[in-house]
Order: C-alpha cells, then sequence, then structure tokens
C-alpha cells in the first residue's frame, strides 16, 4: 500500500518502477540472510543503527548479493550518496567502510560451523528458524528446503477468464496478439499466466470484466466446489470476492451465491466486482460466519465454500512480510476459529450437499487438522474425491493431506493452497 502510493506519487518509469519493487520486495524477503551478513561487518552490531541507515544498507547489500543487473560499485556509490545526503560524514564512512568490505569478502553468506539442518535453511533461504523447523517436522527436511527457496521467487502474474464472456483461447490469442508473453495455466483451465505484462488491473480487458487477477491455485477452489447452473451456493468469507466471481461465472450466472464477509467495506468489494464481470447471481451480505445460521435457512445450500481466514503462510512469495509478522501462536489462535467456522456452517449444507473448506496456508494445524476433527465429531459427512483431468494431476503432485489436497508454492509456482471436499450423507 504504502510502496504503492509513493510509487504513484513518484512518477518514475515503468522500468524504474519495477526496479523499486523488486529492491523493496527482495529486501524484505532476503532481510534474514542480509541481517546475517552485515552482522559480521557493522562492529557495533546492526540493532544500533537508525533504522533508515539499516535499511540503505540491506537495500544495497541485496543489489550486491541477488541482482546482475546493477553493477556492485555502482551500487555501493548510490548508497554513500544516499548516506551524505540524509546523515553525516560519519554515517556516508560507515556505510562505505561497511559495503567495500563485503565486496571484498567475495562470496556470502559464509555460515558459521555446527549450524542445525534447520538453522542453514534459514539463513541462506531467509525465513524465520520457527517457521522452518515446523516445516521441516511437517513435510521433511528437503520439502522445507524447497518452500523456502520457492517462497523467496518472484511470483507470477496470472489472470482468470471470465468465460461467460469470452473463451481462454480467444483471449489468449488477443494478449499474444498484442506483444505479451501469456501462455495458459498448468494449474487451472480457465487461467493465463502473463509475464512481464504489467499492471493488468489498467488493461481493457479487465475494466470490460473479460479478466479477474487470481493466483493460479486459487483458481482451483471454485473448480472444487463444482456448482452447477441454478444451484443455491453461499460463500462464507468471500471478500474481496474472486471465489464468488468464478463460481458465479462457472454457473453461466444461473442460481444464486449469497457472498458473505464479516466486514462491510469488503462486502462492497465483492459487489465492485460481480459489477464489473456483469455477474447478476451473486448477492451480498456482512456478517459474522459464525452466526449465519442464525439468520439463513438450516439444509438450504446445495454447496457451501468456505475460505476460512488464515496464517497465510502459503502465500509468502506475494507477501514477503508475514514471515516477520507471523508467530507459531497465531497458527494456533486462528485455527481455533476455523474450527468453528467449519462446525457453524455445515449446517446450512442440504444432505446430498458439498462443502468445500479451503485456506491459502501450509499448516497442517488449520488444514487436515481442521477437516479431521470436523469428520470426527460429524459423523454425516464424508470427504468426497473430485474427477476431473487437472485435478487427477494436481492430486499426483501436490502433497495428500488428510482428506484434502495441500499445494506448496514449489509444485506449480503458485500459492500454497489446501482444498478439501466434504459431503453431507444425512
Ligand atoms: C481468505 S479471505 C477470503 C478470500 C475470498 N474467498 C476470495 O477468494 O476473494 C478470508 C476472508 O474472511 C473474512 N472473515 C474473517 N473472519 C470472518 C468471520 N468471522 N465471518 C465472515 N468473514 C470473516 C475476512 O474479512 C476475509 O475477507
Amino acid at each position: 500500500m504504502l510502496l504503492n502510493s509513493s510509487l504513484q506519487k513518484s512518477g518514475l518509469s515503468r522500468e524504474d518502477t519495477g526496479l523499486v519493487t523488486e529492491l523493496v520486495y527482495g529486501s524484505i524477503s532476503r532481510m534474514l540472510t542480509l541481517d546475517y551478513v552485515l552482522g559480521d561487518f557493522v562492529t557495533k552490531g546492526i540493532a544500533k543503527l537508525q533504522p533508515w541507515v539499516r535499511n540503505l544498507l540491506r537495500l544495497s547489500l541485496y543489489q550486491i548479493m541477488y541482482l546482475d543487473r546493477i553493477p556492485s560499485h555502482a551500487a555501493v556509490n548510490e548508497a554513500v550518496n544516499i548516506a551524505k545526503k540524509r546523515g553525516h560524514q560519519g554515517i556516508s564512512g560507515m556505510v562505505n567502510g561497511v559495503l567495500r568490505s563485503v565486496l571484498r569478502a567475495g562470496d556470502l553468506p559464509v555460515l558459521k560451523e555446527g549450524l542445525s539442518g534447520e538453522e542453514r535453511i534459514s539463513i541462506l533461504h531467509s525465513h524465520p528458524l520457527w517457521m522452518v523447523r515446523r516445516w521441516a517436522a511437517e513435510y521433511g527436511m528437503e520439502t522445507a528446503e524447497a518452500m523456502c527457496a520457492a517462497n523467496n521467487e518472484p511470483p507470477s502474474v496470472s489472470v482468470r477468464v471470465n468465460t461467460t464472456m469470452i473463451s481462454r483461447d480467444n483471449l489468449l490469442a488477443q494478449m499474444q496478439q498484442a506483444g505479451m508473453e501469456a501462455s495458459v495455466s498448468r494449474v487451472s483451465p480457465y487461467g493465463i499466466v502473463v509475464k512481464g505484462g504489467g499492471n493488468l488491473a489498467l488493461t481493457s480487458w479487465y475494466s470490460d470484466g473479460y479478466i479477474s487477477i487470481q493466483d493460479e491455485s486459487s483458481m482451483l477452489v471454485a473448480e472444487a466446489v463444482d456448482p452447477k447452473p441454478g444451484m443455491n451456493v453461499l460463500d462464507c468469507c468471500a471478500a474481496p470476492g474472486g471465489k464468488s466471481a468464478h463460481m458465479a461465472e462457472l454457473m453461466k450466472d444461473e442460481g444464486s451465491i449469497y457472498a458473505n464477509d464479516l466486514h462491510e467495506h469488503k462486502a462492497k468489494l465483492i459487489a465492485d466486482q460481480a459489477l464489473r464481470l456483469g455477474l447478476e447471481s451473486i448477492t451480498t451480505g456482512s456478517r459474522d460466519a459464525l452466526e449465519l445460521e442464525d439468520t439463513l435457512e438450516p439444509e438450504s445450500f446445495d454447496r457451501i465454500l468456505l475460505d476460512a481466514p488464515c496464517s497465510g503462510l502459503g502465500v509468502i512469495r506475494r507477501k514477503p512480510d508475514l514471515k516477520w509478522r507471523k508467530q507459531p501462536e497465531d497458527v494456533a489462535s486462528v485455527a481455533v476459529l476455523q474450527g468453528e467456522l467449519l462446525q457453524s456452517v455445515a449446517r446450512l449444507l442440504k444432505p446430498g450437499g458439498v462443502l468445500v473448506y479451503s485456506t491459502c496456508t501450509t499448516e497442517q494445524a488449520e488444514n487436515s487438522g481442521i477437516v479431521a476433527d470436523f469428520l470426527k465429531n460429524n459423523p454425516g459427512f464424508a470427504p468426497v474425491t473430485f474427477s476431473s483431468p487437472v485435478w487427477e494431476r494436481l492430486e499426483e503432485t501436490a502433497v495428500a493431506a488428510g482428506e484434502g489436497i495441500q499445494l506448496l508454492p514449489q509444485h506449480f509456482g503458485s500459492d500454497g493452497f489446501y482444498i478439501a471436499r466434504l459431503e453431507r450423507l444425512s
């Protein structure tokens, strides 16, 4: 948000905007590695530096260690000039000294001896140790390392085609004719992946409602709900509305989708999306999903989607600051809410109906753990598989996690997502 508004005010060229974005996201993402390296070169310790000086060193070191297109000496000179302008002679001298020593040191980081496997991954791939330990315990050391490495890769840009308006092939051809590097998604039959296309929300395809910007994994969720034209569908935690809109598209805009979100201002975003996409089957509401059972008819929905609030650890590529903001307690506390939400909204499902539980996290305490508890307490529900060519291919790649599938960021370079389908038997 802050970066976007600063960039909008700056008047920088498209190329420079891209570079600034990469520097900011990259430095946040690689912060632990950068601080580990700087710790060896800043004699008084980086914690004692003024925040702007610490950030200047991080940005410069990021360029030296991870970017080829800026020569290292140029990065150092630029940092020294900024330090002179903003600080005093002493600070610019220190910045110059630290960065020149870094240049002389060669390959970095130099890992200290005697580190555990998790510590090594944490430093090399810049992830908090608690997260690496958690993933190593959950998925094994090798997978944990692959997750961390994938989280440092820039996310791809993908769009979902509004098939009520245009076919994917037609839109793909239009994009390619316009000179864009666009290809079909390997994950979703509704997706197109676009490289270097700039901000697609500024295109007429977007304003005319032909596309929505959505991660490829996220596109799988509406597909797993498998809503049919004419059905009555509930989306419990729906804002900003990507999956509600996708479900309406799959239903050819026939039937009814009640898209609810706790926050009124967020429910407005869903209505805005529906309007832009020309979808009339979506109505919105803003209630606590825990209270939906007080106002909606029990057993009245053919399909329910609970795309639950979660720790978001599957989307670190897009939001690298999550690594530093989240704590293990956050996983535990959101898991309590997720369990309550699932128990509560399940009462609204018709017998024979399907409920999909999904999250954009990699934590099994929030995923298979929630579903396993629910199934234990609700014998009238059973997991139900889904057959489509794409889904079957996904099942070969994704991690089988209890009764659902767990996509990790390294599988297809898309967000980490969990999806489970549950059917109400009686
Ligand atoms: C993962 S996001 C949903 C994303 C959405 N399904 C989409 O595809 O655009 C979770 C949403 O749950 C909402 N939320 C959190 N707690 C809630 C609650 N108790 N009741 C209803 N919505 C809630 C949040 O405001 C947030 O918008």
